[in-house]
């Protein structure tokens, strides 16, 4: 068991070590995956996303030794995600990032074999179960929602949640964070593509509905530099920089990709 605590994305711990722990890691829904505009099958039933934030749910930021995340209060239907490809309530739990060492790398799914500098996850659980932990658990447990991000202009929605990461550097750091709305990090269109996958850090477990957006939102080469300054590791331990927290895309083993856009 001591392995399954041990994962991470150094050479001795990373990726390609996984399935040791996790032997899903070589399941049939395994995420991410390379997406292939042209192959997906766009389905006119495919709905509009519907999502509704509640700022006052945000509740604190933390450094979690693998990305850092921001918390949602999710003890009511206050934030969720309804339409799209699901049915039911889903609720947000939180949200967090996979960045590169340098802006040619770092996102988790890629379009055409292009890889984005950094990929947002937006992570919900369907309220037909009584908590996240259960959820996780079932096939049709969470969606996530991944966004991705491009070099541009610097992004100031962004820019509040990075002004918190000098107070979580390390591992295990948290912070309070409230009165986020993070509709204000989502893209202008809604347009995406949709699949059933898995989480991309173990467990792996097989039970997120994907849904990928289109569109990018901007980040600044200085605002990458602000995620490259976090650590992997805790306080007093030897300093190694937050980079390359991604999973590679992983084979689709038949699955088909489906667009709510033409
Ligand atoms: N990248 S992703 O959007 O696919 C993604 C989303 C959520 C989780 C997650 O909540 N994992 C925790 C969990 C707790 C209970 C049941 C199952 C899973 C967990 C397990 N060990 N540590 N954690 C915390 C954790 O890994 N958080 C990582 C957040 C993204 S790197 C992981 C990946
Ligand atoms: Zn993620």
């Amino acid at each position: 068991l001591a392995m399954s605590h041990a994962w991470g994305y150094g050479p001795y711990n990373g990726p390609e070590t996984w399935e040791k722990g996790f032997p899903v890691a070589n399941g049939p829904r395994q995420s991410p995956i390379n997406i292939i505009p042209n192959q997906a099958l766009y389905e006119r039933s495919l709905k509009p996303l519907k999502l509704k934030y509640d700022p006052s749910n945000s509740s604190s930021i933390l450094n979690n030794g693998h990305s850092f995340q921001v918390d949602y209060v999710d003890d009511e239907n206050t934030s969720t995600l309804t339409a799209g490809p699901i049915s039911g309530i889903y609720r947000l739990k939180q949200f967090h990032f996979h960045w590169g060492a340098s802006d040619d790398r770092g996102s988790e799914h890629t379009v055409k074999g292009f890889m984005f500098p950094c990929e947002l996850h937006l992570v919900h659980w369907n309220t037909k179960y009584p908590s996240f932990g259960e959820a996780a658990s079932q096939p049709d447990g969470l969606a996530v929602v991944g966004v991705f991000l491009k070099i541009g202009s610097a992004n100031p929605r962004l820019q509040k949640v990075l002004d918190a990461l000098n107070a979580i550097k390390s591992k295990g750091k948290q912070y309070i964070f409230e009165n986020f709305d993070p509709k204000t990090l989502l893209p202008v269109s809604l347009d995406y593509w949709t699949y059933d996958g898995s989480l991309t850090t173990p467990p792996l477990l097989e039970s997120v509905t994907w849904i990928v957006l289109k569109e990018p939102i901007c980040v600044s080469p200085a605002q990458m530099a602000q995620f490259r300054s976090l650590h992997f590791n805790a306080e007093g331990e030897a300093p190694c920089c937050m980079v390359d927290n991604y999973r590679p895309p992983q084979p689709l083993k038949g699955r088909v990709v489906r667009s709510s856009f033409k």
